[in-house]
């Protein structure tokens, strides 16, 4: 039976209630199972179900039945959506996919429900009508809805069940929305806790500004930690509290955020505690909030941006500085730069107990080239970098003085990890930067200082290999060449004197000789630090090589006179400084020196004032050493003549030219008592060149070796014939003078034991006679020497007594036999009070010594008369007899025998 229309009705309401109830349902299982079962249940319709189009197929998802055995209709039912299917074409497909309502009044008629006839039957399902249920403009599902009997489907029925789809599709629309809003959401919550994330547990600071208002929104914790203020404190403040450049720039860099997407900023932001960082701020747009937001990101970069700054300044600003430029330029930059209040690069003076300050900058002024002592300094011992951020007056002396708070300071390292010196800044506050910035900073600084130290060192070495002498660190002949040059063509301009001199040390060679050269290389660097001692900055002194020395003055005055006046002054100074003894190796060594001085005004050539000087010196030596002579014109040819005498004299030696004669020595009561034998070499018929104007020429040349032996072997056989002839009986001895030079020569006892030996000479009549110069160079050696020979049976006797330094230690402990009292203070005994009182020293200090004395130069009766009345016991001088050939002397010998 159809509905009549108070049953439709009915149906109406209760569908329109299913339909209110249905819309308020909130999920699509729920709501389409409620569908099936009201339909069933309150429609009274016997079957009803709504099945999904899914894959090209409908089957039944959700259910109702009048009875549970209806149900069994839907087993194995898959309705295909295919067309050409005939399943395709029934009722429930043709609704899916035309999207209309689909009636079929009576199913065993309708071709449509062919393939479900039967089941239909069995199943008491005489109509059935399908519905679209729609999804956003999608047929999603559809409705199948069977009633018992065939006809049952009338229009409003139709109609109405078109209205309840439509209500359900709205529902499906409406959680659909639902289901994309709840995405949504879901997703905006998971994408806000994702950004809450983001901005809270970062490690970078970040704020949060608006853009309009410059007003600081949020901050995360690192913010609150880098800008050092407490939390909270940034949130409503202006962002010029921090950046005020940035503040003012706000709305154009949210432009170009809007543009781009992004963008990157460098900025100095000012800290709460007042410290300027640099930073690099990376701007968005916040998504968050509803108001147009900017994010930044802030990193702090002043370390590399000091880095990269010191590293570019570093490269630019003293890439074309060397030396004090550098250093200078370098604690400049530090000094500014890093704003503290002092930069300093040191380096180490020898010993390591003190500093020089090769720069200092103090607070904008710069100093160097001064000395400090390390004690009490952080850098003291100090092996590796050194970073005190603060406290640093209160532990260190030498840094309270300058109120140092904190201090960095990095070693600056040569070959091999020498420290050669420190590179240091201080603040007197405690240090901004950090550990990490500043001392990688200084080592990048202390690396180019110290190849810079290395390239000074190594510079002044080659410069010192160049131009100093290695012994004594003087400047060498080149170096003098050099700068002497240039000193003399300035005090030609200046139209002032200047002086030249030129030194030789005496008997050096005879120390070098006897003591070995280590001993002479002592000597020699003493020398040449008494010499610099003496000398003024502007003064030129240079080591010529072994014992010359050359010395320029280059101002000493507008004239000559006073010139000459004040190089002598200094001459004099420096013989009077190396009068001094010498203590070297446990030895004390006496030297003295002969100066030549040549004076220079206007242009001269170097070379030429180095000859006169050259030769000068050469008459200083003449004159008996430990003088000072002055060039003049003559000299030149008495210098020439000199070497002509050497050549001369070697001739002389060879050809057998040479002579010895013997002057007679006397005792007291007349008697002759022995000789002085005495080189002679005739000049011409009747005249000799006297021995002082060629023995010192033989003694310079080394002559004298040869020419030493020589007058040795002629003396040992007179005394060997005279002996042999009987003529020296009641004669004590024939002396025989020794130079320095023959004396300290090694093999100088073997040579006279041989020529002794050789010649058959009793060695108790040879007495040898030594200055005293020889005996004062070596003591030891003299010693040995002279016992050696003593005990051969020769005796020794001092020569020129009184000239020299000798002191009564030497004399004691030499073993002497006699003592020759000076010509010089003989000659003058009659009218100089003082020689007389020399005198008579000289006799009772040999009398306390026991000791024979011989005078010398003895010409007078009075002379005779006053040293016989002090106790002298033998005389040699014209009173008694001038040197005589050998026949002569041979002659007197027998003469005195037969008489
Ligand atoms: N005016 C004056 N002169 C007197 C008188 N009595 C002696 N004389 C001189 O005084 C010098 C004494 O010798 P000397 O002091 O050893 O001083 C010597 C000696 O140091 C050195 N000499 C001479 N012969 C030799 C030698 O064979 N070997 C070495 N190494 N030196 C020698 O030359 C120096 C000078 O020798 P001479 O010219 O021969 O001069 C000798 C002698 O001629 C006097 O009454 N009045």
């Amino acid at each position: 039976m159809n509905l009549d229309a108070k049953g439709l009705r009915a149906l109406y309401d209760t569908l329109a209630a299913v339909n209110r109830a249905l819309v308020r349902v909130t999920d699509e299982r729920t709501l389409l199972t409620g569908l099936c079962r009201a339909v069933v249940e309150r429609a009274g319709f016997r079957l009803a179900w709504v099945g999904r189009v899914e894959g090209g197929r409908i089957t039944p998802d959700f259910r109702a039945a009048a009875e549970e055995a209806v149900l069994g209709y839907l087993d194995d039912l898959t309705i295909p959506l295919d067309p050409d299917l005939p399943a395709g074409r029934g009722p429930v497909a043709t609704a899916a996919r035309e999207g209309r309502a689909v009636v079929v009044n009576d199913c065993q008629a309708s071709p449509i429900m062919a393939p479900w006839k039967r089941q239909a039957a069995r199943y008491g399902l005489g109509a059935v009508a399908s519905f679209p249920l729609y999804r956003e403009g999608q047929v999603v599902a559809v409705l199948a809805v069977y009633a018992g009997k065939a006809g049952y489907f009338t229009e409003d029925l139709i109609e109405m069940l078109e209205d309840l789809a439509c209500g359900i599709s709205y529902a499906l629309n409406h959680f659909a929305a639902e289901r994309r809003r709840a995405a949504a959401e879901k997703k905006l919550e998971e994408s806000e806790a994702r950004y809450r994330q983001l901005f809270k547990g970062c490690g970078l600071a970040k704020l949060l500004v608006d853009p309009e208002t410059a007003t600081i929104v949020a901050a995360n914790p690192k913010a609150y930690a880098f800008y050092h203020y407490p939390e909270k404190a940034l949130v409503g403040r202006s962002l010029a509290i921090i950046d005020p450049e940035g503040a003012g720039r706000l709305p154009e860099i949210h432009r170009r955020v809007q543009d781009q997407g992004w963008t990157v900023r460098y900025a100095r932001h000012r800290l709460g505690n007042g410290q300027i960082r640099e930073v690099e701020i990376h701007h968005g747009l916040s998504g968050v909030a509803d108001k147009p937001l900017l994010y930044k990101v802030v990193l702090d970069v002043s370390f590399q941006r000091c880095m990269a700054r010191f590293i570019h300044l570093l490269a630019v600003e003293t890439a074309d500085k060397i030396g004090s430029d550098f250093f200078t330029t370098t604690v400049h930059l530090l000094g500014e730069e890093l704003q503290v209040a002092y930069a300093l690069v040191s380096r180490l003076d020898e010993g390591g107990k003190t500093a020089t300050a090769l720069a200092f900058y103090d607070r904008g002024r710069m100093e160097e080239n001064f000395h400090y002592p390390l004690a009490g300094s952080p850098c003291e011992g100090a092996s590796g970098p050194i970073y005190l951020r603060s406290g640093v007056k209160e532990r260190y002396p030498t840094a309270a003085k300058w109120g140092v708070e904190g201090y960095a300071g990095v070693p600056l390292r040569g070959a091999g990890g020498r420290i050669l010196g420190y590179l240091v800044v201080a603040d007197t506050a405690p240090l901004q930067l950090e550990r990490e910035e500043v001392l990688p900073l200084l080592e990048l600084y202390a690396l180019r200082a110290a190849a810079e130290l290395r390239r000074i060192e190594s510079a002044r070495e080659i410069e010192r290999l160049a131009f100093y002498d290695p012994l004594t660190g003087l400047p060498n002949r080149r170096f003098f060449c050099e700068q002497a040059a240039r000193m003399l063509a300035a005090a030609a301009r200046q139209q002032g004197w200047g002086a030249l001199l030129f030194l030789d040390l005496d008997n050096f060679k005879v120390l070098n000789d006897a003591r070995g050269h280590e001993a002479g290389d002592r000597l020699l660097i003493q020398v040449a630090g008494r010499l610099r001692s003496q000398l003024r900055q502007e003064d030129l002194v240079a080591r010529l090589g072994g014992d010359e020395f050359v010395i320029l003055l280059p101002a000493l005055g507008g004239d000559e006179t006073t010139a000459a006046q004040h190089a002598e002054a200094v001459a004099e100074k420096i013989l009077d400084s190396l009068a001094v003894e010498f203590q070297a190796g446990g030895y004390t060594y006496r030297t003295s020196a002969s100066i030549g001085v040549t004076l220079f005004a206007g242009e001269k050539s170097l070379e030429e004032l180095l000859k006169q000087a050259d030769a000068a010196m050469y008459r200083a030596k003449a004159a008996g050493r430990n003088a000072i002579r002055f060039y003049h014109p003559e000299m030149q040819r008495s210098v020439d003549a000199r070497l002509e005498l050497e050549k001369a004299l070697r001739r002389a030696l060879e050809q057998g030219d040479l002579e010895l004669h013997y002057q007679p020595q006397h005792c007291a009561a007349g008697r002759l008592a022995g000789a002085e034998a005495l080189l002679r070499w005739p000049h011409s018929q009747r005249d000799f060149v006297p021995p002082n104007a060629f023995i010192p020429v033989a003694e310079e040349s080394g002559l004298i070796l040869p020419l030493g032996r020589w007058v040795l072997e002629t003396a040992c056989r007179q005394i060997s014939r005279w002996h042999r002839e009987g003529l020296l009986a009641g004669i004590d001895h024939i002396a025989v003078n020794i130079s320095p030079r023959q004396f300290h020569q090694p093999g100088f006892v073997a040579e006279v034991e041989a020529v002794l030996a050789a010649s058959g000479a009793p060695p108790q009549k040879l007495m040898l006679e030594l200055t005293e110069g020889i005996l004062i160079e070596d003591v030891t050696d003299t010693i040995a020497k002279m016992e050696a020979l003593r005990k051969a049976g020769v005796r020794f006797s001092i020569d020129d007594f009184g000239t020299g330094y000798s002191s009564l230690l030497y004399l004691k402990r030499l073993p002497l036999d006699e003592l020759k009292i000076d010509r010089s203070f003989v000659s003058d005994l009659e009218t100089d009070s003082n020689d007389r009182a020399i005198v008579e020293t000289i006799l009772a200090m040999a009398r306390h010594l026991k000791l024979a004395v011989v005078a010398e130069g003895v010409e007078t009766e009075f002379q005779r008369d006053f040293l016989q009345r002090h106790g002298c016991r033998f005389y040699q001088g014209w009173f008694y007899g001038k040197p005589l050939p050998a026949a002569e002397f041979r002659a007197h010998l027998r003469r005195r025998l037969s008489a």
